[in-house]
């Protein structure tokens, strides 16, 4: 059985080496969707009986790991030097420091990479995270697979 939940954060970015608009500073809508497999719990009487996870608990991990960390933050490429400086020089500005360009794939890669470690099944459901989708936009989004 596969479960999918979605969770939006908003976020500035850029691509400076894009080779149009993309490259000026500029932000997104961004949702993400988080899928799991796993078998459903069997166990009468539980709170999460009936399910392979509680979409409140999915939502709640994937919150505190990624969409808080992101959310209202401006994602900046390691090697952005203009603008990461321009960013450390704000007073208590929300920056993310990105090791690679915050490409819609790249950022679905590292959201699957840190949420990876966190989904764990207590009652050996075989629980696993299968994808991470990352809207940049309604229309275009990538996929991070395990
Ligand atoms: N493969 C990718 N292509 C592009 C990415 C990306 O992350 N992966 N990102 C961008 C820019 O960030 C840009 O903001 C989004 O580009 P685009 O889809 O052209 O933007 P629109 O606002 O025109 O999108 P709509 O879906 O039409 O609203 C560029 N390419
Ligand atoms: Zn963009």
């Amino acid at each position: 059985m596969q479960i999918t939940t979605r969770l939006e954060f908003d976020a500035g970015h850029r691509i400076p080496s894009h080779k149009s608009q993309c490259r000026n500073l500029h932000g997104h809508r961004y949702a993400m969707e988080i899928t799991l497999s796993g078998n459903i719990i069997e166990l009468e009487g539980a709170s999460d009986n009936g399910m392979v996870m509680d979409f409140s608990d999915v939502k709640a991990i994937a919150k505190r790991c990624v969409v808080d960390q992101w959310d209202h933050a401006f994602l900046v490429y390691q090697d952005d030097t203009a603008v990461l400086a321009f960013l450390r020089s704000l007073p208590n500005h929300k920056t993310v420091v990105f090791n690679r360009v915050p490409t819609a794939e790249n950022m679905a890669a590292e959201a699957f990479r840190i949420l990876q470690a966190e989904y764990h099944d207590t009652y050996g459901t075989q629980l696993k995270l299968e994808r991470v989708r990352l809207y940049e936009t309604p229309n275009s989004w990538a996929d991070a697979l395990a």
